[in-house]
């Protein structure tokens, strides 16, 4: 197959808020650095609460076990091909039009910090949503398990989105941050003109810790803080954010990348019983659970990343990036870059992880390393993922 002809490849990505799947079918060509993508479609299929719950079951390592892991790797799989399906109808776009989906998966659980068995230093991750349904539902050569690769390679297998950060965002001349605000927030460092290798690494919590409070609060009838309405109302509690903004996390030296495991389901029960403790109101929790994310964000970005690199303006994605009061909170902390929302640059900021992932998918499909030994800490460029072909007989 030439690279002189554009592809049409989907990417699938269910990020670790788990409020639906989000199906780009984009259009790329050339190669790096020279790869032009284009959006043609973008929905987000949500999961059904059904779905939706049996997923947060898996997160409970207390709870959750093996008949659960390999069901749910299935009834994914199943999921993702029938958004698939339903976005490419959207489109008015042909499974056999389509080179390939590439599927993030579902995180289920992610440890890049080293366990030491029977000589073995462990570390792992696991993304699910069987690649062979997917590939077999839909017809279409699927590539999917991204992560473990570079993880293989002795990297931290997160963040891989700034391998395309880099590709497609970075200004001749001048320094940016690329950011994406999910449950768990992000960046990438581009240095203008690519002079040097990009920077990446989880800062920390995204929207994770406030969406398992708003739920709590509402007894489950509000998945998040639509447009900081709850924090609009509260008070920062300043003491009771000084004792979070203590955990080592912070401020250990990247690369890193975290996930539910260290602010997930039991980190929210912490600081439900803390803030009822204090006599925290359920809006000033909210508030104060945003101000920790902008301030452990803004402090990332004052700590490793200002004084190292010339920045000029930050784009900021994920679905962070529409919640007002945590926007003006980071903006009031960095008052000197520019920032921007994700859709500055031409591509929706819910669109961009898939968008992303689409890519990844693209530079594997051409057999070409696709992660950045910059900042997963891998030994190597690697390329990552695993491919299930389609096969003569299928749509
Ligand atoms: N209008 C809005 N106002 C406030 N918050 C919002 C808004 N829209 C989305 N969000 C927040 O964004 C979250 C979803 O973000 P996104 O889809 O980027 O996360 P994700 O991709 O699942 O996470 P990750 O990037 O960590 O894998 C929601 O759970 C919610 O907290
Ligand atoms: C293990 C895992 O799923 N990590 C996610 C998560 O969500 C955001 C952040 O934590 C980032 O490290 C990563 O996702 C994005 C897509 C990435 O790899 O760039």
């Amino acid at each position: 197959m030439t690279e002189h002809a554009a592809l049409t490849c989907v990417g699938l990505m269910s990020g670790t808020s788990v409020d639906g799947i989000d199906v780009a079918i984009v259009e790329i060509v050339g190669r790096p650095p020279a790869l032009e993508v284009k959006v043609r479609h973008f929905e987000t299929v949500p999961f059904s609460e059904a779905v939706r719950s049996r997923i947060f079951h898996l997160f409970d390592l207390e709870k959750a076990n093996v008949s659960e892991l390999s069901t749910m790797n299935f009834l994914l799989g199943h999921v993702f091909a029938d958004a698939t399906l339903t976005a490419l109808r959207n489109a008015g776009i042909a499974p056999h039009e389509v080179a390939f989906v590439a599927s993030h998966g579902q995180t289920i659980y992610h440890n890049p910090v080293p366990e030491l068995i029977d000589g073995y230093e462990v570390i792992s991750t696991l993304q699910i949503g069987e690649a062979s349904v997917i590939a077999e539902k839909t017809g279409i050569t699927t590539i999917s398990d991204f992560r473990v690769r570079d993880m293989a390679a002795g990297g931290q297998g997160a963040p891989l989105v700034p391998f395309v950060d880099k590709l497609l965002f970075t200004a001749p001349d001048k320094g940016r941050i690329a950011a994406n605000i999910g449950g768990i927030a992000n960046l990438t460092v581009l240095p203008a003109g690519g002079r040097s290798e990009p920077l990446g690494f989880d800062t920390g919590p995204g929207n994770m810790i406030l969406d398992g409070l708003v739920q709590k609060i509402t007894g489950g009838t509000k998945h998040y803080d639509q447009d900081g309405k709850i924090a609009q109302t509260g008070q920062v509690n300043e003491a009771f954010l000084a004792k979070w903004l203590e955990l080592p996390y912070f401020a250990a030296q990247p690369p890193k990348s975290t996930g539910r495991e260290l602010f997930g389901a039991v980190c929210v029960e912490q600081w439900w019983s803390e803030g009822q403790a204090a006599g925290l109101a359920p809006q000033d929790l909210v508030r104060t659970a945003t101000e920790f994310t902008a301030r452990t964000f803004a402090d990332a970005i004052k700590r490793f990343v200002l004084p190292a690199y010339a920045i000029e303006e930050m784009f900021v994605g994920g679905g962070g990036s529409y919640n007002p009061v945590l926007m003006d909170s980071i903006r009031k902390h960095l008052p000197n870059l520019v920032i921007e929302q994700q859709e500055a640059t031409g591509i929706p900021g819910d669109a961009k992880e898939a968008v992303c992932f689409a890519v990844l998918g693209y530079e594997c499909f051409h057999q070409r390393p696709n992660n950045l030994p910059s900042v997963t800490g891998a030994a190597r460029p690697v390329v990552m993922g695993k491919v299930v072909r389609s096969q003569e007989g299928q749509a």
